[in-house]
C-alpha cells in the first residue's frame, strides 16, 4: 500500500492504493512506518511523499467511516511528518483531497503538476476536514480563502492553489524527477519554517467580517445543511484558539457531524450515484462487457425549447449538430435562442467568446430531414404526441445510416412505442434531458424491450461525455421521474380543491428542504406540459376532458390545473401561472388574487367546503405518493435499485441530497410507519390510485427488523 525506496539520500514513500489512492487502514500504516524508517536512517537528509497510479490521494477511505477505527490515525500520521527535522515533500498530481490535502499540508512543502487539484470535499459528504485540515489550511493560505474552499467542496487547481500559497511550486516534466530535484534543494535547511501548526492564522484580523460573509453566504446557498455551517465555526477556531485546542475543537465538530442523518444521506449518495453509472440489462448486458457506438456527428430533431438545451449540451463539448425544424421561421428562432444562451455564458464568464464562435461554427441548422443520413447519433425533440413521433421515427429509419442510435427525449411515451415505428427497434432509446436541458444533470435513458445493449451503452457513455448523470430505466409511461412526480402534482390539485394555497404547499415543500415547492416547479416546467400529456393519453383512451370532468380513468379528478391553462396562465414563460411574475419568463414568483380566486371559485362550484391542511398533511401527501409509486417502479424492474431513483431525485428534480432522496427517506423514516400512513390515506382518498400501498412497501414494512435499503431488492420476488 506504502512502497519505500530511497534514491541516493531521499526516501520515497510512495502510496499505492488503487484506484484513487484512499488513506485506508494500510496506507495510514505504510505512511507511518515508512516516516519512521526515514527518520531513522541516517542516510536518509530528505523525503517524498508521492502517489502511484492516476492521483496523488482522493483523501480518507470512506468505506471505512461506517466501522470502527483501526491502525494508526491520519492526524498522529501526519503528526510525525511534521515532526521530521528532515525536510518532507509532497509531490502532487491528480486530485489530491481531504485526508490526501491534509497529509500534504503535514508535509512541509508542496509541489504539483499544472493539471493537479486540491480541495476539501469533505463538505460534500456532510463532515468537515478532521485530521487538522480546518486548522491548517487557514495557517498556509487567507482565512477567507479557507473558509470558501472549506465550506464549498470546491477543488482549486494547481496554479490557483500556487497564488493562494498552498503549493510552494509548480513542476514541468516527470514529477517524481522534479520532486528529487526540488528535495536536494531543501535538504540541510531547517525545517521549523514549514511547519504550520508553529505559523499564525492568516488574515485572523479580519475573522470576524469575514465569517459574517461567508455564514451569509452558507445560510443562503445552503438552507438547511448543517455541514458548511459547522466548517466555518471549525475555522475560525483556528483564529480564536491555540493550535492544539483548535485540533480538539475540531475533532468535537467532526465527530457530531459524522453521526448526523445528513452525512449518512451524503454518504449514502456518494456510492448511490457511482453505483447508477454501472448499468445492467436484464439479459445480462452490462457497462463492463459493453462498448458504445463511437459518435463523432449527431442530429436534433426540434428546436423549441428542449431540442435548444440539448444542442447546446452536445455543441458544448464540440460535437457537431445538425438541427432540424418543421419550418425556417422556428429554425432561425431556435438558432437565436442557442446564440443567446451561448452570450450569456460569455457574459457570466462561464465560456471564452471564442469557444461560443467554436460552438455555433458547429451547428447546421436545416429544414431537410435529409441531412440526417450520415449522423452517428440522433436526438428527436419534438412536441410530446404518439402520431407525430412515429412518423418522425419512420422517417429516420429510411434516412439514417443503419449503425445510427436513435434516441428520443420523449418525456412519457413508452419507447416500445416509438421504437414500433421502425425496422430497427433495437437501434431505439429514450434519452430524457430535463429542462433546462444545457443545465439540469440528469440524463435519464430509458430501454425498450428491443434496445440493444450497444444503444444503450452509446447513450450512457454521451451522458459521461457532456457531464450528465445518467440512470438507466426501464420503459413505462412516464418512467422514473414524471411517474413518480405526476402523483405530486395530482395530491398538490386535489389539496387546492379541498383547501390549501399554492404558496402554503410549496413553503412546506421549501422548509422540507426542497429549493423550490411543487407548483413553483410546475411554472417552470410549464403547465401546458401536463395538459398536453393529460389530454392526450385521454384522446387515446377516446375520452374528453372537461371542466366538469370529476373523474378520469375511475380516479378522482382534479381540473384546477386544466382550467389555469385554459385561462393562458402557462407558468414563467408566460409570466403567469400558479404565480404571477415580474414579466415573462421572470424569475419572482408572486401570489396573484386571481388564482386564490380561482381556486376558492373552483371548490364552490365542486361543493367542496374548504379546510385547513395541516403541514403535516402536506408534507405525506406530497412525498409519500410519489414514496409509494417508486416502490411499484422497483417491483416493476423500472428502476433495478432504489439508489437509483434517489440519485433521479437529486439531479432531476433538486432534491435535497442531505436528505438521501425519497427512498433513502422512507427509509429513515421507518418503511412501517411510511406503509401506515399511506394505508391511512387510502382509507381516506379511496378514488386516487396512487395511495393503493405498493406490495413491495407492504413486505418491507412487515419485515420483523427494518431491511437496510441495499436489501430491498431481495423482497421484491418474495411470497410474503
Ligand atoms: C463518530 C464515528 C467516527 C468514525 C471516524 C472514522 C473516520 C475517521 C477519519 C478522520 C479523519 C478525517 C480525514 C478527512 O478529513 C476526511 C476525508 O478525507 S473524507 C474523503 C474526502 N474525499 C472525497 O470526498 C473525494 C471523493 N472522491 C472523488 O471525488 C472522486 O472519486 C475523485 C477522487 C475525484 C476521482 O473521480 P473519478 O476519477 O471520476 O473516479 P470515481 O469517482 O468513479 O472513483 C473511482 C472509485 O474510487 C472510489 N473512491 C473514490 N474516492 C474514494 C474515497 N475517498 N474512499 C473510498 N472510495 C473512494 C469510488 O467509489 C469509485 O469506486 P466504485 O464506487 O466505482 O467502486
Ligand atoms: N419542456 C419540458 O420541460 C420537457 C422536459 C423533458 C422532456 N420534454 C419533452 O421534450 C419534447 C419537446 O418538448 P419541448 O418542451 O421542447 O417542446 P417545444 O414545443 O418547445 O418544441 C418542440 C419543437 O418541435 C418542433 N417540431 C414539431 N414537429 C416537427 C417536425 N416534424 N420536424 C422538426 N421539428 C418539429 C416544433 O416546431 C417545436 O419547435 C417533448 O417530447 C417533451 O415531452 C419536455
Amino acid at each position: 500500500m506504502v512502497d519505500y525506496r530511497t534514491q541516493g539520500q531521499i526516501a520515497i514513500l510512495e502510496v499505492n492504493n488503487p484506484p484513487v489512492n484512499a488513506l485506508s487502514i494500510h496506507v495510514r500504516k505504510g505512511l507511518d512506518d515508512g516516516i519512521s524508517r526515514a527518520v531513522r536512517d541516517p542516510s536518509v537528509k530528505a523525503v517524498i511523499v508521492i502517489g502511484k497510479g492516476r492521483t496523488f490521494s482522493s483523501g480518507a477511505d470512506i468505506k471505512e467511516f461506517n466501522k470502527p477505527q483501526e491502525g494508526p490515525r491520519l492526524t498522529m500520521v501526519g503528526k510525525k511528518l511534521e515532526e521530521s527535522d528532515k525536510p518532507v515533500v509532497a509531490a502532487i498530481h491528480g486530485t489530491c483531497l481531504g485526508g490526501g490535502l491534509e497529509i500534504a499540508l503535514f508535509c512541509h512543502y508542496r509541489i504539483a503538476v499544472k493539471s493537479a487539484r486540491v480541495g476539501f470535499p469533505e463538505v460534500l459528504l456532510g463532515i468537515l476536514p478532521g485530521a487538522a485540515g480546518t486548522q491548517r489550511l487557514p495557517r498556509v493560505t487567507d482565512v477567507a480563502v479557507a473558509m470558501e474552499m472549506i465550506s464549498t467542496g470546491k477543488h482549486v487547481p494547481a496554479p490557483k492553489a500556487l497564488e493562494y500559497g498552498i503549493l510552494d511550486k509548480i513542476v514541468q516534466g516527470d514529477l517524481l524527477e522534479e520532486a528529487v530535484k526540488f528535495a536536494k534543494s531543501v535538504m540541510g535547511k531547517p525545517v521549523q519554517p514549514c511547519r504550520l501548526s508553529d505559523q499564525p492564522v492568516k488574515g485572523a484580523d479580519r475573522l470576524v467580517q469575514v465569517f459574517d460573509a461567508a455564514m451569509r453566504q452558507v445560510k443562503q446557498r445552503q438552507r438547511g445543511f448543517m455541514a458548511p455551517v459547522v466548517c466555518l465555526k471549525a475555522v475560525r477556531s483556528a483564529a480564536e484558539l491555540p493550535y492544539n485546542e483548535g485540533l480538539l475543537r475540531e475533532n468535537t465538530l467532526f465527530t457530531e457531524l459524522m453521526s448526523s442523518s445528513q452525512c449518512a444521506a451524503l454518504r449514502y449518495a456518494f456510492f448511490a450515484e457511482r453505483a447508477a453509472q454501472r448499468w445492467q440489462l436484464p439479459s445480462g448486458a452490462s457497462a463492463a462487457n459493453t462498448k458504445p457506438v463511437p459518435v463523432k456527428s449527431t442530429g436534433v430533431i426540434g428546436a423549441g425549447t428542449m431540442g435548444q438545451g440539448i444542442a447546446i449540451c452536445l455543441l458544448r463539448v464540440d460535437y457537431p449538430v445538425i438541427l432540424v425544424e418543421q419550418n425556417q421561421k422556428l429554425l432561425d428562432k431556435g438558432v437565436e435562442m442557442i446564440q443567446l444562451a451561448f452570450k450569456d455564458a460569455v457574459r457570466r464568464k462561464l465560456m471564452t467568446e471564442d469557444a461560443m464562435r467554436h460552438c455555433m461554427s458547429n451547428i447546421s441548422p436545416t429544414v431537410d430531414m435529409q441531412q440526417l443520413a450520415n449522423v452517428d447519433l440522433v436526438i428527436e425533440a419534438v412536441y410530446e404526441n404518439v402520431a407525430l413521433k412515429q412518423d418522425i421515427f419512420r422517417k429516420l429509419d429510411v434516412i439514417c445510416k443503419p449503425s445510427a442510435v436513435l434516441c428520443t427525449n420523449t418525456s412519457t411515451i413508452s419507447i416500445d412505442i416509438i421504437a414500433s415505428a421502425t425496422k430497427r427497434p433495437g437501434s431505439v432509446v429514450g434519452t430524457h434531458f430535463f429542462a433546462p436541458a444545457h443545465i439540469m444533470r440528469l440524463l435519464e435513458n430509458v430501454y425498450s424491450k428491443d434496445t440493444s445493449a450497444q444503444a444503450v451503452a452509446t447513450v450512457m457513455d454521451l451522458g459521461k461525455k457532456i457531464g450528465k448523470v445518467s440512470v438507466l430505466v426501464k420503459t413505462c409511461h412516464g418512467f422514473v421521474a414524471n411517474r413518480m412526480f405526476h402523483h405530486q402534482g395530482q395530491e398538490a390539485a386535489l389539496m387546492l380543491e379541498e383547501g390549501a394555497l399554492p404558496e402554503h404547499i410549496d413553503k412546506v415543500m421549501e422548509d422540507f428542504g426542497m429549493s423550490i415547492g411543487p407548483m413553483k416547479v410546475s411554472d417552470l416546467s410549464g403547465v401546458d406540459i401536463g395538459w398536453r400529456i393529460r389530454h392526450e393519453v385521454a384522446k387515446m383512451e377516446g375520452v374528453e376532458l372537461t371542466s366538469q370532468t370529476r373523474f378520469f380513468r375511475g380516479e378522482r379528478y382534479c381540473t384546477l390545473p386544466d382550467k389555469l391553462y385554459e385561462l393562458g396562465r402557462l407558468g414563467r414563460k408566460t409570466g403567469k401561472g400558479w404565480y404571477r411574475y415580474e414579466k415573462p419568463g421572470g424569475r419572482v414568483a408572486m401570489v396573484d388574487d386571481e388564482v386564490t380566486n380561482l381556486i376558492k371559485k373552483h371548490s364552490a362550484e365542486m361543493g367542496i367546503e374548504r379546510r385547513g391542511i395541516s403541514t403535516q398533511e402536506i408534507q405525506e401527501r406530497i412525498l409519500y405518493p410519489a414514496i409509494n409509486e417508486g416502490f411499484r417502479i422497483l417491483e416493476e424492474g423500472v428502476a433495478a435499485k432504489p439508489e437509483d431513483i434517489d440519485v433521479i431525485w437529486w439531479y432531476g428534480f433538486s432534491f435535497p441530497r442531505y436528505m438521501g432522496g425519497p427512498m433513502f427517506h422512507a427509509s429513515q423514516v421507518g418503511l412501517s410507519k411510511v406503509y401506515e400512513r399511506i394505508c391511512y390515506y387510502h382509507q381516506n382518498f379511496p378514488y386516487s390510485s396512487h395511495w393503493v400501498p405498493s406490495d413491495l412497501l407492504r413486505k418491507l414494512a412487515s419485515a420483523p427488523s427494518p431491511v437496510p435499503i441495499s436489501q430491498w431488492m431481495s423482497y421484491s420476488q418474495s411470497k410474503l
